[in-house]
């Protein structure tokens, strides 16, 4: 690169251009205008099923462009600064979910005084107040006058009936308080906590520890835990000639019952569906299926656990049967020959300057890698990692 050469960021602005009038187009197409932060209705696009491929990339590039540019351009050691303080974001989130700020402040988009929200909510008036107004600054609330916060188009995913505002609760409260502790689990081991973070924060293993009652919550375990079947289920609706046979703990197969009963009683009538519990460390699963689909729960584990989940479905599966693994793929953050000659990871490798990865766009992907080795010693996989457990 030559002294005057400034195509690592003039690149970067040609993508964000393009992929914002990719944007433009897509809600055109839809008869919209893109939203804005203040808009308060769910509106368009709300889930991936629905969202147009080349929205869902054009918005990955904004978000990865608009991040590697600010990392280019700005100051390091003022990057690693903001980067070392973003657990305070978490921090008041957990704040304002618990406190159901958001609830409160729903149908009043003129906003209310802090002085109001907080002797609802029963927190000081002072640090409410500090809490609402870095939350405003990081786009999540608007402060409408000094000292008067309203809801804007993120917030609303903190309202108590929003599934979001419940895995936001268990990120920012279990998950955070792992996190702080990662440092000390690496670098003086102890058997006591078996190299658990969440366990040196708590003292209890994960799971034990919500039978402790120490949650109080609104976080549910839905979302996070739950194996009701809901994907199997669109799937049997697309395709009539699917049966389906749900395994889980026994706690679970019976929430599943109720919820199939209630969101798609034809299945159960035409006995199309069969829950049978079992323990999938125990238990072989139920013997001579064409197809055994198992879905976000190799994440869950560490590799002596998977592989004995995985024995335990070879042993039941019969001559001809497949075995479908669906969950999520880490992917390096650096270009190798494989994400240039094979045709389907080129499909999905960014367009440079950007991480091959998409960078910030996908990080969740890997900071919940973190949060399930923070939490349960777990880990999700990259492609090789799986092709070896199988
Ligand atoms: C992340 S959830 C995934 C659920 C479901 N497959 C899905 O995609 O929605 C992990 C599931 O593993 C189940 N699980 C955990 N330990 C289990 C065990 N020993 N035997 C059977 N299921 C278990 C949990 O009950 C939970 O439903």
């Amino acid at each position: 690169m030559s002294s005057f050469d400034n195509t690592h960021i003039t690149a970067l602005t040609d993508l964000i251009n393009k992929a914002v009038q990719d944007i433009i187009a897509e809600y055109a197409a839809a008869g919209r205008a893109v939203p804005s932060l203040d808009t308060l209705e769910s509106g368009l696009f709300q889930v991936p099923e629905e969202t147009p491929a080349r929205l869902t990339k054009a918005i990955q590039i904004v978000e990865a462009a608009c991040a590697q540019l600010s990392c280019t351009v700005a100051p390091p050691g003022s990057v690693m600064i903001n980067k070392s303080l973003e657990h305070e974001e978490p921090a008041c989130l957990l704040v304002v979910t618990e406190a159901r700020i958001a609830d409160l402040l729903l149908d009043k988009p003129e906003g209310l005084p802090v002085s109001e929200l907080a002797s609802h909510s029963g927190l000081d008036t002072r640090k409410l107040t500090r809490i609402l107004r870095l939350l405003a600054t990081k786009h999540c609330f608007k402060e409408v006058k000094p000292g008067v916060f309203a809801n804007n188009r993120l917030s609303m995913k903190l309202l108590s009936s929003d599934t979001v505002s419940s895995i936001v609760c268990l990120l920012t409260d279990e998950s955070l308080r792992a996190s702080a502790y990662l440092n000390e689990t690496l670098t003086d081991p102890s058997e006591m906590d078996g190299g658990i973070p969440f366990i040196r924060a708590t003292g209890y293993p994960f799971f034990d520890y919500h039978k402790t009652g120490s949650r109080k919550g609104n976080a549910s375990q839905g979302p996070w835990l739950g194996g009701n079947g809901h994907a199997t289920m669109n799937l049997m609706k697309a395709h009539p000639h699917i049966k389906v046979v749900l395994q889980d703990q026994p706690q679970v197969i019976d929430m599943a019952q109720k919820f199939w009963a209630k969101e798609y009683p034809a299945a159960m009538e035409k006995e199309r569906i069969q829950f049978i519990p079992f323990d999938f460390f125990k238990d072989a699963a139920v013997q001579g299926c064409d197809f055994y689909y198992i879905r976000s729960i190799l994440r869950d584990w560490p590799d002596t656990e998977s592989e004995l989940i995985l024995k335990n479905v070879r042993q039941a599966m019969k001559q001809g049967s497949r075995v479908i693994i669906h969950d999520t793929v880490l992917r390096d953050a650096v270009r190798t020959p494989e994400s240039s000659s094979d045709a389907s990871v080129r499909r999905d490798v960014a367009p440079e300057p950007l991480l091959p990865n998409y960078g910030v766009a996908r990080v969740r992907t890997y900071e919940l890698d973190m949060a399930m080795m923070n939490l349960l010693n777990s880990q999700m996989r990259t492609l090789p990692e799986f092709i070896e457990l199988g």
